[in-house]
């Protein structure tokens, strides 16, 4: 898995870590479409279903799955890169020596991926399956069954969606120090008395998040559609045929995602200043801002 932070140049570019976030809008995008064609199998998110197979125990299908493929991903030391959140605890070492990563971020524990499984199981799922679902019950005439037993590959488009996520919203912590490192007086104060809020206000870009909701509406609705012969897609989007529900993309992204994301950069910034000395403070404190208009 090639990291961002092997490609040389400056990895705290404002502009550069914005176009990660908005190349991540295409794999998440994709993923979602993926997952869609499959019914919602709601049995695989439950917990002990599986249990009579000795190896899952109370773990659900998509937990055992992620276990199981988060702990090949520790040996290929995919974890020790900075933008790589796990949502399994207790991994094994890495089996390859280790790669150096220019220390960016100051060190933190912050990873919200228990919220991203949850959300992502209990909202996403269920909502961009519908279709699906409503397909399946047609083919197989039963008005509850809303499983069609494709439950390999379900795990396995959930758990790149889920990672795809958890990437996304953990680069907020790229985000912030790019923010801190710009002009740290104006963050300073308000870590050294927690003050979430006023970070909050400081971090939130509103124009950003507009025409990234605006972008983003317009890519779900085109990759959404099957593009027949040489007729561009239409920029509206017949609902009924999509393949996906793009209102419910950017509804999630709008309310949940963008939320998310700035939590992290929130709480990133609180524990900035962690282990500083009261000079190394004093230090942040008289440097200049930088001219940075992506602020
Ligand atoms: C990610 C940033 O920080 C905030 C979060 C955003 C998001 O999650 O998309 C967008 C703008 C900001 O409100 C940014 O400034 O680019």
């Amino acid at each position: 898995m090639q990291s961002n932070f092997m490609l040389g140049g400056d990895p705290l570019s404002l502009d550069r870590i914005r176009s990660v976030l908005v190349r991540l809008e295409d794999t998440i995008i994709f993923s979602l479409i993926e997952r869609a064609q499959f019914a919602h199998n709601p049995k695989i998110y439950e917990r002990g279903a599986f249990s009579h197979l000795k190896e899952f125990g109370e773990l659900s299908w998509l937990e055992w799955f992620l276990k199981e493929t988060e702990i090949f991903h520790a040996k290929a030391r995919r974890y020790t890169s900075p933008d790589e959140y796990p949502f399994t605890e207790n991994l094994p070492e890495p089996v390859l020596p280790a790669l150096h990563f220019p220390k960016i971020l100051h060190p933190n524990k912050i990873n919200v991926n228990p919220s991203v499984l949850s959300f992502y199981v209990n909202s996403i799922v269920p909502r961009i399956t519908r279709r699906a679902t409503l397909a399946s019950k047609r083919v197989n005439g039963d008005a509850e069954l809303n499983d069609d037993g494709n439950y390999g590959s379900a795990a396995t488009i959930d758990i790149e969606a889920m990672q795809s996520i958890s990437k996304r919203v953990h680069y907020g912590k790229f985000v912030s120090e790019s923010k801190f490192q710009a002009n740290p007086a104006a963050f300073i104060p308000h870590i050294l008395k927690p003050n979430p809020e006023a970070l909050d206000a400081l971090i939130t870009k509103p124009e950003v998040e507009r025409k990234l909701l605006q972008r983003l509406r317009k890519k779900a609705a085109t990759y959404a559609q099957d593009v027949i012969g040489e007729d561009a897609p239409s920029p509206c989007v017949d609902q009924q045929n999509a393949k996906l529900d793009v209102d419910g993309v950017v509804d999630f992204y709008e309310n949940w995602l963008i939320p998310l994301t700035k939590k992290v950069e929130v709480d990133y910034l609180l524990c900035r200043l962690d282990g500083l000395s009261q000079e190394d403070i004093d230090a942040l404190m008289q440097k200049s801002p930088k001219n940075n208009l992506a602020l």
